[in-house]
C-alpha cells in the first residue's frame, strides 16, 4: 500500500523502481499494490498514472501492461476514520485474489505529519491483523528534533515492531556508499591503515548546484543541517568509521554504527562556532546563468535565517579515531553536484625524493558516491627519465555510473531489501535518536542567534569562507570536489 500515491516521490522514484524488479525477476507474479491519496481516481486513472510515470522516467515499455494490472486505488482521506474499513476491504480481496498470504507492506510516501495518524489506524482498523508479515517504509523527516521524532516513533511503535519499522534514507540505497564496507572490510590494504595512527583526515562533501525549488516551505523549517546532515551525512560518517562487525547481519552492522554515533564529540554553546559554520547563498551564476539568492525564493521569508550550507568538523572520541577530523559538509547551490569521501593518510616522515622542502602530495582515497562512482588511490610514482623526481599517480576503478542523480536505483535496492525482510540499509531508531540529539544542540544554538550576516556565500560557490578558515587553522584545506574526478586521470 502506498500512501501518498500521486504524489511526487511515487511518481518519479516508486513506480520506477517497482517496474525495474518486476522486470528483473525481482517480484513474483504473486503480488499487487494499492495507490492511496485523496483525488477521486478509478483503478484505470491510476493504472495510467503509474503507466505515465515509468514511460516518462525511464522511456521503456516493456511488460508495462502486465505490470500496471497488479495495480489498484483507494480515495480515502487518512485523516478520515471511516475510509480505514474500505481499505481493509480492498486489501483482503486482493490479498485473496493474488494469494499474497496476508504479507503487507505500507508505504508512507505522504507528508510527515500523517505518519503517526495513518499508523495508528491502521492498527487500530485491522489492517496490520494479517496472517503474513507486516512492514512500514516511511520516509524522511523522521521527526523535526529529538521530541518530535521520539513522539512519532512512540505512534508507530503502538502499531509496528521496531524491527517491522524501515525507515528510509536513500543514500544507503547508493552503490558506493554500500561499497564503504566492502572497500574497508575486503581489503588487507585498508583496513590496518583505517586509523589514527595513518589517516589524517577525512572529508565527507556532498554539494549540490540546485537551490530549494519547490520546498522553500518545507526547507525553512529544515535547514541544511536537518535536511542533510541530521541524516545522508551522519549516516556516511557512521559508515566509515564504524568497527568491523562480528558479522554482516543487520543487528551487528546498525550496533557498530550506534557505537560511533554514540562517540562523536559533543559539541555545546560557544563551542559550537568552532566546529560548524553555517551558510546561506545570495544570487550568482550556475552553468553561466544568473540564479537568485535563498531569500528570493518561492516561500522563503525575505528576512530568512535558514541556513542552506553546513560545514563541520567531527571528532569521534574513541581509541581508534582520536585526534583525526572528520570534516563534512554539504549545501545548494554550489560550484557542482558531487558526493565524494576523501580519505587522506598522514604524510611518510621525510621524503628522501627530491629536495626535503617539496612535500610529497599525500596519498588519497578517494571514494566516489555520485555522479560518477568509484574509487581513486593517490600515491606517488618516480617521474620517468633520469633521476629520483617522484610525480603523483592516481590508480582508478570506475563503477558504471548511473547517468543522473537520485536515480530510481537508489529506492529499488531499498525497496527490494523491504521486500526480503532486511532492514540492514535503514536506519534504527537508536541511530536517529543519537543523530537528532548531536543535531539539536547545533540548531538550538544557530536558532537563537539571529545576525547571522546571511548570505554569506555567493549560489556557485563552495560555500562560506569560514569553511576554508575551520580545516585552515587545523592546517588542512578541502581537496576540490571537482577534479578528483574518477575520469580525470
Ligand atoms: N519528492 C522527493 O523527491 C522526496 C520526498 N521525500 C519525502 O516523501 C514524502 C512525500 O513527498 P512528495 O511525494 O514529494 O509529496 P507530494 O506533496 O508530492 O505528495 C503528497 C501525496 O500525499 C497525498 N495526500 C496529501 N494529503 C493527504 C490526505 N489527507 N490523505 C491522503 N492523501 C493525502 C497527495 O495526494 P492527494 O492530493 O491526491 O491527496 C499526494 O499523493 C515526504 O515525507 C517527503 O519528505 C523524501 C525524499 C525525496
Ligand atoms: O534527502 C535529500 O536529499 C537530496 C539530495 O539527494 P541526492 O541523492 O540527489 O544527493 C536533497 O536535494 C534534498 O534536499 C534532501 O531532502
Amino acid at each position: 500500500m502506498i500512501f501518498g500515491a500521486t504524489g511526487d516521490l511515487a511518481k518519479r522514484k516508486l513506480y520506477p523502481s517497482l517496474y525495474h524488479l518486476f522486470n528483473k525477476g525481482k517480484l513474483t507474479k504473486r503480488f499487487a499494490v494499492i495507490g492511496v491519496a485523496r483525488r477521486p481516481l478509478s483503478h484505470e486513472d491510476f493504472k495510467a498514472h503509474v503507466k505515465d510515470s515509468v514511460l516518462t522516467s525511464i522511456g521503456s515499455n516493456d511488460n508495462i501492461d502486465e505490470f500496471v494490472s497488479h495495480f489498484y486505488y483507494q480515495a480515502h482521506d487518512v485523516t478520515d476514520s471511516d475510509s480505514y474499513m474500505a481499505l481493509k476491504k480492498l486489501a483482503d480481496d486482493l490479498d485473496g485474489e493474488y494469494s499474497i498470504d496476508g504479507n503487507r507492506i505500507f508505504y508512507l510516501a505522504m507528508a510527515p505529519e500523517f505518519f503517526g495518524t495513518i499508523a495508528e489506524h491502521l492498527k487500530s482498523d485491522g489492517l496490520t491483523d494479517t496472517s503474513g508479515f507486516k512492514r512500514l517504509v516511511i520516509e524522511k523527516p523522521f521527526g523535526h528534533d529529538l521530541p518530535s521524532a521520539q513522539e512519532l516513533n512512540e505512534r508507530i511503535r503502538t502499531a509496528f515492531s521496531e524491527d517491522e519499522i524501515y525507515r528510509i534514507d536513500h543514500y544507503l540505497g547508493k552503490e558506493m556508499i554500500q561499497n564503504i564496507e566492502v572497500i574497508r572490510f575486503a581489503n588487507a590494504l585498508f583496513e590496518p591503515l583505517w586509523n589514527n595512527r595513518y589517516i589524517s583526515n577525512i572529508q565527507v562533501t556532498s554539494s549540490e548546484t540546485l537551490g530549494v525549488e519547490e520546498r522553500g516551505g518545507y526547507y525553512e523549517k529544515s535547514g541544511a543541517l536537518r535536511d542533510m546532515v541530521q541524516n545522508h551525512m551522519l549516516q556516511m560518517v557512521a559508515l566509515l568509521a564504524m568497527e568491523p562487525p562480528i558479522k554482516l547481519t543487520t543487528d551487528e552492522i546498525r550496533s557498530e554504527k550506534v557505537k560511533v554515533l554514540r562517540a562523536l564529540r559533543s559539541i555545546k554553546d560557544e563551542g559550537i562556532k568552532d566546529y560548524f559554520v553555517r551558510g546561506q547563498y545570495g544570487e550568482g551564476q550556475i552553468d553561466g546563468k544568473s540564479v537568485s539568492g535563498y531569500r528570493e525564493e518561492h516561500n522563503v521569508n525575505e528576512e530568512s535565517n535558514t541556513e542552506t550550507y553546513v560545514a563541520g568538523k567531527l571528532m569521534i572520541d574513541n581509541f581508534r579515531w582520536a585526534g583525526v577530523p572528520i570534516y563534512i559538509r554539504t549545501g545548494k547551490r554550489m560550484t557542482a553536484k558531487s558526493t565524494k569521501i576523501v580519505v587522506q593518510f598522514k604524510d611518510i616522515p621525510m621524503n628522501l625524493y627530491y629536495s626535503m622542502d617539496k612535500p610529497l602530495a599525500p596519498n588519497l582515497l578517494v571514494i566516489h558516491i555520485q555522479p560518477e562512482e568509484g574509487i581513486t588511490l593517490h600515491l606517488n610514482a618516480k617521474k620517468s627519465g633520469q633521476g629520483m623526481e617522484t610525480t603523483p599517480v592516481k590508480l582508478n576503478f570506475s563503477n558504471k555510473s548511473v547517468d543522473g542523480m537520485n536515480t530510481p536505483e537508489a529506492y529499488e535496492k531499498l525497496l527490494h531489501d523491504c521486500m526480503r525482510g532486511d532492514a540492514t540499509n535503514f536506519t534504527h531508531w537508536d541511530e536517529v535518536a543519537l543523530s537528532w540529539s548531536f543535531v539539536d544542540k547545533i540548531s538550538d544554538i544557530w536558532e537563537s542567534t539571529k545576525d547571522t550576516g546571511f548570505p554569506n556565500y555567493e549560489a556557485g560557490t563552495m560555500g562560506p569562507r569560514a569553511a576554508d578558515e575551520l580545516l585552515a587553522k587545523d592546517g588542512f584545506f578541502w581537496w576540490p570536489v571537482t577534479n578528483l574526478d574518477v575520469d580525470n586521470c
